[in-house]
């Protein structure tokens, strides 16, 4: 079984794609609060007990307002990458408004994962009801897409980007709504273009879901 490593050097950057890069540092913070405040307003949005129309109706007016200022500039192009410094001096690439870590993605969850000492990637994040599946536990599909973030992760920092061809989940026990959840991932081997990874989550160190998958890294053009 070979480990077919490649060192981070080769990653590709995504400008040889056409793709445009940012700065995760060049984020301004003010996008951040704002990204971090439009969260909560889906939370609360989805859980409010207002019924009065006329409250109802002035607060779609005013994220109608707002939405339309922040409009009036252009939007990013589809695909736009963030590049990331982590704590071991390498750097990662992640689309900006990736569904599970994006940067400027307020449905995003504040997931961060970084390289983890033993290998792999480590992250831990809480989520809310807006990741909703049965009462007051985490939608399985959600469950999937922090794994499949991982794994991918896992994968790209230990040899090069690539797409999941095949993620195998299995669900041990329910996982809860506003607990750390510990995500980590890892390598298990490398085939030619398929990376073996194996991902799992745990609360209170007990694994409540794991996953096995196959990513296929993506051919690089000479
Ligand atoms: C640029 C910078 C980017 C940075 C990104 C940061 C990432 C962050 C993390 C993001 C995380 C989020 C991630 C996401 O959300 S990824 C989004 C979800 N995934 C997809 O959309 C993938 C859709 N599928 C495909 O595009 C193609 O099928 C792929 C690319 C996967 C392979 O098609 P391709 O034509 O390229 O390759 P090939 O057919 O020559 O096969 C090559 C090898 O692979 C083996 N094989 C193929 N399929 C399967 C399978 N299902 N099970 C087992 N094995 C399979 C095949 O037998 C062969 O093996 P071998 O003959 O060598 O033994």
């Amino acid at each position: 079984m070979t480990v077919n490593t490649q060192p981070a050097t080769e990653r590709p950057d995504p400008r040889a794609f056409g793709l445009p890069v940012v700065e995760q540092a060049d984020i301004p913070a003010e996008l951040r609060t704002l990204v971090g405040r439009v969260h909560a307003l889906i939370d609360t949005v989805a859980n409010t007990t207002e019924t009065d129309p006329a409250v109802l109706a002035e607060a779609a007016a005013a994220v109608e307002e707002v939405t339309d200022r922040l409009a009036a500039a252009p939007r990013r192009q589809i695909g736009t990458m963030v590049r990331r410094d982590l704590p071991d001096g390498d750097s990662e690439y992640g689309t900006i408004t990736n569904i599970v870590a994006g940067d400027t993605n307020p449905a995003a969850p504040p997931l961060s994962l970084v390289p983890a000492a033993g290998g792999g990637v480590h992250g831990e994040v809480t989520l809310d009801t807006v990741y909703q599946g049965p009462p007051g536990l985490v939608h399985g599909g959600w469950i999937a897409a922090l794994l499949d973030q991982a794994v991918g992760t896992a994968s790209s920092l230990a040899t090069s980007p690539g797409l999941t061809a095949r993620l195998e989940v299995n669900y041990r026990r329910p996982t809860p709504l506003f607990n750390p959840l510990e995500i980590t991932a890892e390598v298990e081997r490398t085939e030619r273009r398929k990376v073996y990874v194996n991902g799992r989550i745990r609360v209170n160190g007990e694994v409540t879901a794991e996953a096995t998958a196959i990513m296929v890294r993506v051919e690089v053009p000479e």
